[in-house]
């Protein structure tokens, strides 16, 4: 911990309090520009500039979940492109940050709509031979969600559309995308120390080779719920009761409740780091350490980034692992996994979001892992990303694994 003390102390503490005061909402004229520090300060470092996001009116919020803990104060942060550098210390504080000036290409929202409302017989001809969740076409009916995610391997030219241009634009934003989330990994290894000397948090091949890597287009929709191919159930005939025959004739259309609109259930990513765009209606939270929940609508010109139980596990205490010692691992520069979750506002309006997602080979090795064999004898024994990916699908509970919410549970297979 003491390395991480010192040099956070060098380089953040003198500009901002370990324990800073809660930020006021902007003001309407303060829009877009408000600091998180004194302009002293700014003057002494001029770097060192967080923006809060734009105030936003209260209808962007979904009223379908129990939110009423969101107030105008929840912003989350916007970092310039010139200041990758805050994002460490960023993350540690914030479940996620806007990045503003990034050198991205438009968010390919319409090549995401353009896949996904393709004919039923081309959605199925690009679902994965094996049936993978992380390549091709998949949806989730019972959830109003569908996906594609694309496959690098071959130049992008598998399981996917036959139009070059929706090839060239989706290409061409996963590999600026990655390149993006790599050179944030390289600041998290000019930021953490050890000794007074830089510590690798996040390995080399992580920031030199895509990796696992993907991008996932996503569409909810109210109209992916309604699932028409599920034959009608008739209703029992009724003895007395008038009330089950209301019941039972809506079993094929979506339920009025706010359990039955379109939604990714809350969990955290695998990978390393995710940077996410949507279309409006949001819907998307955000959950820091301590529970408290963000809002996390598209803001123009900006994406989101959000990080994964990679990081959590590359910013755990030197010496320790997030795998072996749970929260024993955790120390103040411990990144957290953001949890998130959508949910559609009611209204019947579809969305669209873009999500890259930064993994390693999923061969690649995460720790030594302790073992006690039946003997009781204890042993080392690799595990892999792919294993521990795999292993936190399995156990229930740990798809939030951070923080538990079994209720919520829920989410994507690697
Ligand atoms: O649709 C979104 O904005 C989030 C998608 C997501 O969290 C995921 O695919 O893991
Ligand atoms: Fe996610």
């Amino acid at each position: 911990m003491a390395w991480l003390t010192t040099h956070l102390k060098t380089l953040f503490a003198s500009k901002k309090p370990k324990n800073p005061p809660k930020r006021k909402p902007p003001t309407r004229e303060e829009k877009g520009k408000f600091r998180a520090t004194d302009d002293d300060d700014n003057a002494a470092s001029p770097n060192y500039n967080i923006q809060s996001s734009p105030k936003r009116s209260n209808s962007n919020r979904s009223s379908s979940t129990n939110s009423s803990d969101i107030t105008d104060s929840d912003l989350l942060p916007i970092i310039h492109y010139e200041e990758l550098h805050l994002i460490p210390q960023i993350l540690t504080q914030y479940p996620a940050f806007y990045l503003v000036g990034h050198p991205l290409p438009r968010p390919p929202l319409p090549q995401a709509k353009q896949i996904l409302t393709s004919p039923d017989s081309v959605k199925r001809s690009l679902i994965h031979p094996r049936k993978s969740t992380v390549r091709g076409y998949n949806h989730a009916k019972p959830s109003g969600r569908e996906w594609w995610d694309y496959t690098p391997d071959n130049g992008g030219t598998l399981l996917t559309l036959d139009d070059e241009s929706f090839r060239h634009v989706t290409r061409e934003y996963f590999e600026k995308s990655i390149a993006l989330l790599q050179k944030i990994c390289g600041e998290f290894n000019t930021t953490y120390t050890e000794n007074g000397d830089k510590r690798m948090v996040v390995p080399t091949e992580v920031m030199n080779d895509i990796g696992f890597s993907t991008m996932r287009y996503l569409r909810y929709s109210p109209t992916i719920l309604e699932r028409p191919n599920v034959p009608k159930v008739e209703p029992p005939v009724a003895s007395s009761s008038s009330s089950s025959h209301s019941a039972s004739s809506s079993s094929s259309k979506p339920k009025e409740d706010g359990y039955s609109l379109p939604r990714m259930e809350a969990h955290t990513d695998h990978g390393v780091l995710t940077l996410m765009t949507a279309t409006e209606p949001s819907g998307l939270y955000v959950w820091d350490r301590n529970g408290k929940i963000f809002s996390a609508p598209p803001i123009e010109n900006t994406v989101l980034v959000i990080a994964g139980d990679l990081m959590s596990h590359f910013t755990a205490l030197e010496g320790k692992s997030i795998i072996d010692d749970g929260k024993h691992a955790i120390g103040e520069g411990t990144v957290l996994p953001t949890v998130h979750a959508v949910v559609l506002p009611k209204g019947g309006a579809e969305r669209y979001s873009v999500a890259v997602f930064l993994r390693p080979k999923r061969d690649m090795v995460v720790s030594k892992h302790r073992v006690r064999k039946e003997s009781g004898e204890i042993v080392e024994q690799d595990m892999t990303f792919g294993r521990w990916a795999e292993e936190k699908g399995q156990i229930r509970g740990r798809r939030c694994w951070m923080v538990g919410q079994e209720r919520l549970s829920g989410g994507q297979e690697l």
